[in-house]
């Protein structure tokens, strides 16, 4: 359909329409939506369009969100867990009734795939806040006996939080932290990644719908030196929780340090999966191939695969023929299984990983180089071996289509390479020998190891990771632990008065 001239011209400037969904693209601070004198081209994966223009928060603009937040806070602290818990169903309501143009602009924005965001990613959206509403309801601590004294454990609300978010599964990372921060009575400024911001403004639109006074939620648009760095040095800011690389998360701890603010990271991985000769091979190249999801760009993806010798050859080709078999292409068509890359830049960083392996000996059993039949940002998946375990492909995050293949002979060689890097978020295991799953999983270093099975997520699970992955854990009660200020009242069974 063409548009006219005329009207696009009567468009007001801040508002985008993205597969035929109106997103607002400026701040939302205080309950109003604020400009900024900037604003940044925000493109789609897809096909490189232009979406939107998108405020381009500063330092200003993070003091005013702090600010609402800060005033926000005693309101929302003290509002009994009954409300806030039917507050943030109402807001999961919300999701759900948006989920499909939730999605839509999800895969226009981060370029992953439209059935993965109308059959998983978004309905867990709204699980978020249904999970942390009602585990809010179930908190308790048991009263502890201390020689006739009794521990009673309560908590309070922090204050205002500083979310910080990325762009591999935007609002499903992002809603993981508001809705236990919201929970928990804290107040929350979101800053949603640059590529991917869309999705967190109509979240603003959906809290404010669902009644989430002002100032409980808001959410500055910008670019993370810019507006993030403001926001995670400001020292009215009593949690800071980031989703994102490992640089950037030493900006946020070096910022954070100043203030001796708390924070959560979460940062990315290289996970190993282990392939040990008992493993039933179909199902260990299942979960090789899985690593294709979303691209690669996934902070728990197994992208070492570390398989022993004697089943190697037969591992490989098993794992090849289904490779062969995903489809890439448009995010949007039900039979793609494999999107394009978020942004020039990232599919650029990839292929620099892959040239530079290819370089230094690494041999690509498939893949290896962007697709250039499909164009775009397409990066086609890729299988490399004869890489060494100190190289930078063993030893760096890709974070892309990118798996790499080492073979082992024993379990304590396996083990070794397994924990051989910086990183700690994950780990699978394949095999069909219990004793061997439980002795292995005991000695990886990794926050989540699953069992002949990969990306089985609970949210009453701790999810986090050791070593570069990350400090302190996501989900459950563990979340809240983070969003609030613990207090342990000890009462002396002596010294009573009876007023009876
Ligand atoms: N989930 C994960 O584990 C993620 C891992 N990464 C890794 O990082 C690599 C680079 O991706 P980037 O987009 O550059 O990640 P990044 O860590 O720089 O970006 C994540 C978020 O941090 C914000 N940010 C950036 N600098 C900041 C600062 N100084 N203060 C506060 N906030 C700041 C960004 O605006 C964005 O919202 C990827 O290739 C991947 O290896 C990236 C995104 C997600
Ligand atoms: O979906 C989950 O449960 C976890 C996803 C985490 C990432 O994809 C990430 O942080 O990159």
């Amino acid at each position: 359909m063409s548009v006219h001239p005329a009207a696009a011209a009567e468009a007001p400037p801040h508002l985008a329409t993205v597969a035929g969904v109106p997103v607002d693209t400026r701040h939302w601070i205080g309950g109003r939506r604020v400009a900024s004198a900037d604003t940044f081209a925000d493109h789609s994966p897809i096909d490189g369009a232009e979406l939107a223009r998108i405020a381009r928060g500063t330092a200003a603009e993070a003091d005013a969100a702090v600010a609402a937040a800060t005033a926000a806070f005693p309101g929302w602290a003290a509002t009994s867990p009954a409300e806030r818990a039917r507050l943030l169903h109402a807001i999961a309501d919300g999701v759900e009734a948006r989920l499909e143009e939730l999605a839509a602009v999800e895969t226009a924005d981060n370029g992953a795939l439209l059935r993965s965001h109308r059959r998983g990613v978004m309905p867990r959206v709204a699980h978020n806040f249904r999970f942390f509403a009602d585990r809010l309801l179930a908190l308790g601590h048991p009263a502890l006996d201390t020689r006739g004294h009794t521990n009673r454990v309560s908590w309070d609300p922090a204050g205002p939080s500083v979310l910080i978010t990325p762009w591999n599964a935007p609002l499903m990372l992002a809603t993981w932290k508001v809705a236990p921060a919201l929970a928990a009575g804290n107040t929350v400024v979101l800053k949603p990644a640059e590529w991917s911001p869309l999705t967190a403004s109509l979240l603003a639109d959906i809290a404010a719908a669902a009644g989430l006074p002002d100032g409980v939620l808001g959410v500055v648009q910008g670019l993370g030196a810019e507006v993030g760095a403001p926001l995670t040095a400001h020292p009215g800011v009593r949690r800071i929780s980031f989703t994102g690389s490992v640089p950037t998360a030493r900006r946020i701890a070096e910022a954070a340090g100043r203030n001796l603010t708390p924070v959560s990271l979460e940062l990315g991985g290289k996970s190993p999966l282990l392939v040990f000769a008992d493993a039933d091979l179909d199902l260990a190249a299942d979960l090789a191939v899985e690593q294709y999801d979303n691209a690669g760009q996934v902070c728990l993806a197994a992208t070492r695969l570390l398989v022993e010798s004697s089943v190697a050859e037969e591992f490989t080709a098993r794992l090849a023929a289904r490779a062969a078999a995903l489809r890439q292409g448009d995010p949007r068509a039900e039979t793609t299984d494999v999107g394009p890359i978020i942004h020039p830049r990232q599919l650029e960083r990839i292929d620099g990983f892959v040239r530079r392996a290819l370089a230094a000996g690494a041999r690509a059993v498939f893949g290896g180089g962007p697709n250039e039949e499909l164009g775009g940002l397409h990066y086609r998946p890729t299988l490399l071996t004869d890489v060494r375990q100190d190289s930078e492909i063993v030893q760096e995050e890709v974070f892309g289509p990118v798996l790499t293949l080492q073979t082992f002979d024993t379990e304590e060689e396996a083990v070794a390479l397994a924990n051989g890097t910086r990183f700690g978020l994950a780990a699978t295991v394949a095999t069909g020998d219990r004793a061997r799953a439980d002795r292995v999983a005991d000695r990886l270093v990794a926050g989540t190891v699953w069992v002949n099975c990969f990306f089985v997520r609970d949210l009453r699970a701790p999810f986090g990771g050791s070593r570069e992955s990350g400090i302190g854990r996501e989900g459950g009660d563990w979340s809240f632990d983070f969003y609030g200020d613990l207090r342990n009242t000890v009462t002396a069974p002596r010294g009573w008065v009876d007023h009876g």
